[in-house]
């Protein structure tokens, strides 16, 4: 559980399509709805949510939890908390996050790697609004906003039977979308001299000045690790750039962030590889539902995963 450290606010010009999801922000922030933010890795979800928090003005504090981060049992009790002697080694009773942002927001991060049984539960405290207490009958009412992210593919995940359909449902009271940087490139001659203060400051150095160029070359890259890439790429520059203005030279080379060879046909093939995986995995790498969940023959499944190279088997 994280109290949220000082804001990193959101950076942007509000151009679209940012600036739809601005309005969308105002429009739904101080509604109470639950919110499901979704968008790519790196994007800014978390930065949303914030964002979100602070236009709601509810007066109880941002608690976020990565729902990936932590073991089933110890997830369990970190959000709903426990009673003394729930389980060897509860020595005393623990307040859970939903209990903590009480008058706020409650931030499930990576929602989509919640286990069947932690679903479950969080089911009954949406349908509810009372949080149980492990080892304990007595629940107590809450007065909680519920917000979570993710960048898994939940509908065919429901499909699956891997994320439960009800629950999706509840989640996505609301659903605000996170355009990833490509759609962002316009901001470029905003959002540059603002990210390099901010990795500067991350580093612990003094802003450098900009050479000319710099946004161009930034901005002539593909992006597919988003805002988060983009900061590492810059703290990077920063390092190399030695305190001199920093300026295209002092990039890593773009091998890593280059767009793909084949344009539009390597990133089709890299979206397909990337369904393809996360279905088998929601799957249980049963081929035959995974089939069934993408709408394809079982024999044409085989067929696309051995023309994009996708094991079929569960990894060891
Ligand atoms: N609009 C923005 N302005 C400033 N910084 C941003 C913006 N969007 C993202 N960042 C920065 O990029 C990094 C990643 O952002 P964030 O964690 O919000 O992304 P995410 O979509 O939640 O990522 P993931 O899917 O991996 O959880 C953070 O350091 C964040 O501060």
């Amino acid at each position: 559980m994280r109290n949220a450290p000082p804001e990193p606010e959101l950076l942007t010009d509000g151009s679209e399509p940012m600036g739809a999801l601005l309005r969308e922000l105002d429009l739904v922030a101080p509604s109470g709805l639950t919110v499901l933010v979704r968008g790519p890795t790196g994007c800014g979800k978390e930065l949303v949510v914030r964002e979100l928090h602070r236009r709601s003005r509810r007066p109880g504090p941002l608690v976020a939890v990565n729902c990936a981060a932590l073991a089933e049992g110890t997830l369990e009790s970190e959000l709903f908390g426990h009673v003394r002697g729930a389980f060897t080694g509860a020595v005393r009773e623990r307040r859970g996050a939903v209990a903590s942002a009480e008058g706020g927001t409650l931030f499930l991060d990576e929602v989509g790697d919640l286990t069947p049984r932690v679903q479950c539960m969080l089911l009954r405290v949406l349908q509810e609004r009372e949080v149980p207490r492990v080892g304990s009958d007595r629940g107590a009412r809450i007065d909680v906003r519920f917000a979570a992210a993710t960048n898994r593919p939940l509908e065919p995940m429901a499909r699956a039977g891997a994320f439960r359909e009800d629950l999706l449902f509840r989640l996505q009271g609301t659903v605000i979308r996170v355009p990833p940087l490509e759609q962002r490139r316009h901001e470029f001659p905003y959002l540059v001299p603002r990210l390099v203060i901010r990795a500067a400051q991350n580093l612990g150095r003094p802003a450098p000045a900009l050479e000319r160029g710099l946004t161009e070359a930034l901005a002539s890259r593909s992006w597919p690790g988003n805002l988060r890439q983009f900061l590492h790429v810059l703290e990077q520059g920063l390092l190399h750039s030695g305190g001199e203005p920093l300026g295209p030279r002092h990039l890593v080379p773009a091998e890593t962030g280059a767009p793909p060879s084949g344009g539009w046909t390597e990133a089709t093939r890299a979206f397909q590889r990337t369904l393809l995986e996360e279905t088998l995995a929601a799957c249980g790498y049963r081929a035959a539902q995974a089939a069934k969940v993408l709408g394809m023959a079982r024999p044409s499944l085989y067929a696309t995963a051995r023309r994009l190279g996708v094991n079929l088997k569960r990894p060891d």
